[in-house]
């Protein structure tokens, strides 16, 4: 996994929960997702009920997680944490579900990738507040029904358009998270840095939040590798000329690109003749696997117009080819920038 991608490397996950905002409050940006999950978590505290539950989409690395922990907090309720590929029989969840005390909050992330016998598991669990777990096989198979105390499940998803219909009308309220501006994600890592005692200037944060490809998880991670640069090689202080030195060191250019970036925008330019291409063919020409290319590469690349996903492959876009410094070759067809809602479609293209 490369530097700085939006995955949580080990060894980083104390540090990105020392920073990691625990009230609605202290979250920055999102507004229209704050306030909403505002009114929900009120209402519900109002009557004295568990929230509907709630479904966040976004790429990785925009606060999907933090958002879950703060729902719990604000409702001063427990919360169980598991995942979609972590959950591989029904009996598992069944498990965790009749284990919940009154009011928790459930957080599955990548709930995409829950296995069918589980999801279907979980339709009654959501609905009924009731589980029918079957005991033995083929004829002498009995169900045994099983309450389930009143819940609210937070599932997270890269891929919300992976979700099936049923599973995501069950969710009473659902939030796709969008990437921050520039302007957010400096206010971002003033925050972080003060609570990490970090030493910062405007211009070091103004130049850390424009490579941070809109993501909170990159600008924390770039402010912490920044931090080591000039405690390292310089006084300490975060300034617009350590942040630049340090960021290329890290290979992280102007607009964010890391390497695996740019080996998707090259593969596709010097391969590809700027495609279309398919995922697979592109990912095995980067050596990376096609999930890591499409969920974690390709959302940015499409937001910067850099890339487009077209019903026939990927596609470089003129901007693409300008930022690798290539001449547009003559004759070719021009492939403007992808329009925004390519990427909100948030659609499996081939
Ligand atoms: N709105 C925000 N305000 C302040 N910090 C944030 C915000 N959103 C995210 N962060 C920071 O970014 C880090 C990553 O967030 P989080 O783990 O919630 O992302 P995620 O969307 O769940 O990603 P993934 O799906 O990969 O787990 C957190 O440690 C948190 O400190």
């Amino acid at each position: 996994m490369n530097e700085v991608s939006a995955y949580v490397a080990e060894g980083e996950q104390d540090a990105e929960a020392t920073v990691r905002p625990k009230r609605l409050a202290e979250f920055i940006a999102q507004h229209r997702v704050r306030d909403q999950l505002d009114l929900l978590l009120r209402g519900a505290m109002g009557r004295g009920t568990p929230p509907d539950h709630i479904l966040l989409s976004g790429p990785p690395g925009l606060g999907k997680t933090t958002l879950a922990n703060i729902v719990a907090a604000e409702l001063g309720s427990g919360i169980r944490v598991t995942s979609g590929p972590a959950i591989e029989r029904s009996g598992d969840l069944a498990a965790i579900l009749t284990s919940l005390a009154t009011g928790d909050v459930l957080f599955i992330d990548e709930i995409h990738r829950i296995a069918k016998p589980a999801e279907e598991l979980l339709y009654s669990a959501m609905e009924d507040f009731r589980v029918d777990v079957v005991v033995g096989k083929g004829p002498g198979a009995t169900a045994i029904p099983l309450d389930v105390e009143p819940f609210t499940l937070v599932g997270a998803t890269t891929r919300s358009g992976l979700l099936t219909g049923p599973m995501r009308d069950r969710f009473g309220f659902v939030a796709h998270l969008d990437f921050y501006a520039a302007a957010d994600l400096e206010q971002l890592l003033h925050r972080s840095a003060r609570i990490l005692g970090v030493p910062i200037t405007d211009e070091g944060a103004v130049e850390i939040a424009g490579r941070s490809r809109g993501t909170p998880r990159i600008a924390n991670r770039l402010l912490r590798r920044v931090r080591d640069y000039a405690e390292v090689r310089a006084d300490g202080m975060v300034t617009l000329a350590t942040a630049r030195e340090a960021l290329k060191v890290y290979d992280v250019d102007a607009l964010g690109l890391d390497r695996l970036d740019r080996a998707v925008l090259r593969a596709l330019v010097d391969s590809f003749k700027g495609g279309p291409v398919g995922l697979s063919t592109l990912a095995v020409a980067v050596g990376e696997q096609p999930d890591t290319v499409e969920e974690v590469c390709e959302p940015f690349l499409v937001r910067a117009g850099l890339l487009a996903r077209t019903p026939r492959g990927r596609v470089a876009t003129d901007a693409a080819w300008q930022h690798l410094g290539r001449a547009l070759p003559a004759g070719r067809i021009s492939a403007p920038n992808a329009p925004a809602d390519l990427f909100a479609s948030d659609q499996r293209f081939p």
